[in-house]
């Protein structure tokens, strides 16, 4: 019922047909060395410089992307999607950060439409088509297309409008997005102001932006590309307002893409980082009275009659928001993806990076070797499997809600939204600090553009705002958490990821029985003390809410909004950790598979522990020598965990096309590559620069001139 998205996993729909299905090699590996490279850089270039590292791996690394992909058919897939796209010219994207932004959205428009074209000739299943999308990966219009405005169509329009509706967008011949956030509000969405006014006279709905703040702002494709749009807006009728709804419109005409009367568009200019989400043509809309059918308001929740009656379905407003609900299940999924290219890159470069330690003459250490570093990355790795599993979890979660919905059943409406806002935050605040944690990792080199972590890291940050800012995400998870505290005492069984505050009597007492390092290797210790910190946390905040709260309990939520912010983190938290221990527990193939997974599953949870160490001796839960034992046992896992690091990040099994990475090439050959890439930049068409003549040589000569006056 609110559903908008396909599990792409399952999805076979193919686009169109075609008589031909080809096939794609990886071409052999070909070494660009820049003209002026020496011979003896090219003779470098066949090395394997991490094949000594992919020896000491002690496990199969071919059953490990099995792990990671979720099955073999999957690997299969997303292989054969990669390299169609590394392999194709038009999807390069070396180039990116060099070209401006009018050249970059070109770029976008001609990768889409070519992209397109091979969807069509390949006759590529949906879940390829999504595939060769991410490989591409260029944020661009198509994004919002599929992803949001054919979702909103499909989960709240009618069949009918679906039957007139998704088909146009399906082939391409309407390009929309999803037009909700407006100058004045985004966060807010009860407060959005533009309005959608019934007019039975003529049986339409007058669409206006009554004031500046009312313009639309930020929709992705709507600057340039969008045809049409899902509006939200205040629908009014008979005088009343009966607050947001959606409306289908249409904003540019099919034939030469202007404007159509009363509308104003525009792109809302320049964003964070060269290249990156630049792509995008995030738009600003406004309205002047446009007039649009009564059909075109989505009409499966609730519906306006031909008299100007508001009816509304009995099924909860809040479906309203399903679309945000599905995008915010797949940028779970989607934070995986990036914080493992991240990882990707700064394992191998650490493992190819050699500083000190050499002693007359010998060898130097690879930076991988350092304590620190290991302690830094390692739990990035960790986190990158950890967030692989539970955004697998929260797609199945998503997609048994949606069936519950569509009969009828609205009783695990509130797990979702909890789990997808909270999951969205947690998730993409790790993984935007980890790709800059990352870059430092890297060093120096880890600050060219060539190391793709500063693109990536562009891309990437404003997943922590879009979709809902993160904090005011977290705190509808604090809402509902308080929620489930108020009605433990009447004895209502808390059910799905709330179900552990049901052993209230049990998390709020119990003492961790860890007396050794290798206890912590217990998953039961692990999992007992994170539910015992998360119960407690949100416990206190409860006592403390209804104390302060001689006041009325928003106030006193207003008052405690910091402290049931990390109570909403240690819930997530804990959640995380529970759906990676429950990974390890199911059969797992492969030599040694098993066996490494367990090991990150430790690494991430006793680093949790680690981090938020205050809350767990705040709250009781462990000693202070429990958390001491839990470091030592990190710093064993880190050992463990050492000889297979290069080995589990190639388990992502990511084209050197997509790393878009120097220091993260597969064959660890990072040094010519960074050589080779210095030469490709503008700045060196030339031997002397543009300005010389202008700017320098004056100066230098005038300074002469003064020297020699001397
Ligand atoms: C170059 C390219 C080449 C490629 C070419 C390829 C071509 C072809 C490809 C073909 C591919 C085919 C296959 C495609 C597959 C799919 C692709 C998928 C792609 C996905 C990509 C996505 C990209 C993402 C880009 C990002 C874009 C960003 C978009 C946006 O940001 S949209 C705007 C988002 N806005 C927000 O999130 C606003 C946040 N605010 C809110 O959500 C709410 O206001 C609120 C929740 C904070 C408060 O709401 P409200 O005031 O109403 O409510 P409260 O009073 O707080 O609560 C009331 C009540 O309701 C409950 N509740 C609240 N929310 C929900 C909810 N969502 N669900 C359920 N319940 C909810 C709340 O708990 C309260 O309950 P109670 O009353 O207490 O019980
Ligand atoms: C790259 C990008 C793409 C986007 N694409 C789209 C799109 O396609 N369609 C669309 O409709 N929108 C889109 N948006 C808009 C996006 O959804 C909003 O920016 C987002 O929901 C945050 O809302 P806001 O900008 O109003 O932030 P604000 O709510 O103004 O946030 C400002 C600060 O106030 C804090 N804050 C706000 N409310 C509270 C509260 N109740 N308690 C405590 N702190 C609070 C926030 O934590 C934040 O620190 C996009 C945004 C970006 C950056």
């Amino acid at each position: 019922m609110w559903r908008g998205g396909s599990n792409t996993r399952t999805c076979k729909r193919r686009f169109f047909s075609s008589p031909t299905r080809s096939r794609h090699h990886r071409p052999p590996y070909i070494c660009r060395l820049h003209s002026r490279g020496s011979q003896h850089l090219k003779a470098m270039a066949e090395v394997d410089h991490l094949a000594a590292e992919r020896a000491t791996a002690r496990f199969d690394v071919e059953e490990m992307k099995v792990a990671w992909a979720g099955s073999r058919h999957a690997v299969h897939v997303a292989d054969r999607m990669a390299r169609l796209v590394a392999s194709d010219p038009v999807f390069r994207k070396d180039n990116r950060t060099m070209l401006s932004r009018k050249e970059l959205f070109k770029d976008t428009l001609r990768k889409a439409a070519h992209a397109w074209k091979r969807i069509v000739e390949l006759r590529l299943t949906e879940e390829e088509a999504d595939l060769l999308r991410q490989y591409v990966d260029q944020p661009g219009y198509v994004d919002l297309h599929w992803g949001m405005f054919v979702p909103a169509i499909k989960g709240q329009g009618t069949e009918e409008q679906q039957h007139k509706w998704l088909p146009l967008a399906y082939k391409f011949q309407i390009i929309g997005c999803y037009a909700q956030t407006e100058l004045g509000h985004g966060s807010n969405v009860q407060g959005l102001e533009t309005t959608a006014t019934f007019d039975p006279k003529t049986d339409e709905f007058v669409i206006h932006s009554p004031t500046l703040t009312s313009s639309k702002w930020w929709p992705g494709g709507l600057g340039k590309a969008s045809t049409h749009a899902v509006v939200y807006a205040r629908l009014i009728t008979e005088g009343k307002d009966y607050g947001i709804h959606g409306f289908i419109v249409q904003l540019r005409s099919l034939e030469d893409h202007s404007p159509l009367p009363g509308v104003t568009l525009g792109d809302i200019g320049g964003k964070f980082g060269s290249g990156a989400y630049n792509s995008m043509d995030n738009g600003v809309l406004r309205f002047d009275h446009v007039r649009i059918p009564r059909d075109q308001m989505l009409m499966r929740l609730s519906q306006v009659t031909r008299e100007g009656k508001y009816v509304h379905s009995n099924v909860p407003k809040q479906l309203l928001y399903g679309t945000m609900v599905y995008v915010r299940q797949s940028i779970v999924a989607d934070a995986s993806k990036a914080l493992s290219r991240a990882v990707c890159i700064a394992v191998r470069y650490s493992a190819v990076r050699k500083q000190f330690g050499s002693q007359d003459g010998g060898p130097e250490t690879q930076v991988l070797n350092y304590k620190t570093q290991q302690s830094r990355l390692f739990p990035l790795l960790a986190s990158a499997y950890a967030f692989r599993f539970v955004g697998d979890w929260l797609n199945w979660l998503y997609t048994d809600v949606t069936q519950k919905l569509e009969a009828k059943d609205f009783s695990t409406l509130q797990e979702a939204h909890a789990c997808t806002a909270g999951l969205k935050a947690v998730t993409t605040s790790v993984t935007a600090d980890a790709i800059e944690e990352c870059r430092k990792l890297c060093g120096g080199h880890g600050y060219l553009n060539s190391s793709g972590l500063p693109e990536l890291f562009a891309v990437y940050v404003p997943a922590c705002t879009y979709e809902g800012d993160n904090v005011v995400l977290l705190l509808q998870v604090a809402r509902i958490l308080m929620k489930t505290v108020s009605q433990l005492a009447s004895g209502k069984q808390p059910v799905g990821t709330m179900a552990y505050m049901g052993k209230v009597q049990y998390l709020m007492q119990c003492k961790s029985a860890v007396s050794s390092a290798e206890d912590w290797l217990n998953p039961d210790a692990i999992q007992e003390a994170f539910e015992a910190r998360a119960l407690r946390m949100a416990v206190n905040c409860a006592q403390n809410i209804s104390q302060a709260a001689s006041q009325e309990e928003a106030a006193g939520f207003y008052e405690r909004s910091p402290d049931l912010l990390e109570a909403a983190v240690a819930h997530i938290q804990l959640i995380i950790v529970t759906k990676f221990i429950e990974k390890v527990h199911q059969e797992i193939p492969g030599h040694g598979v098993k066996e490494q997974l367990q090991a990150l599953c430790n690494v991430y949870a006793l680093y949790i522990l680690h981090k938020h160490l205050g809350d767990f001796l705040a709250t009781g839960c462990i000693t202070p020598r429990q958390g001491a034992l839990a470091n030592e046992q990190l710093g064993k896992l880190y050992a463990q965990v050492r000889p297979n690091a290069v080995a589990l990040v190639d388990a992502f099994n990511y084209t050197d096309h997509y790393l878009g990475s120097v220091l993260g090439r597969y064959d660890g050959d990072v040094y010519p590559a960074l050589y080779e890439e210095a030469w490709k930049d503008p700045l060196n068409e030339t031997v002397v620069p543009e300005g010389y003549h202008e700017y320098l040589r004056p100066l230098i000569k005038q300074q002469q001139l003064k020297l020699s006056r001397l």
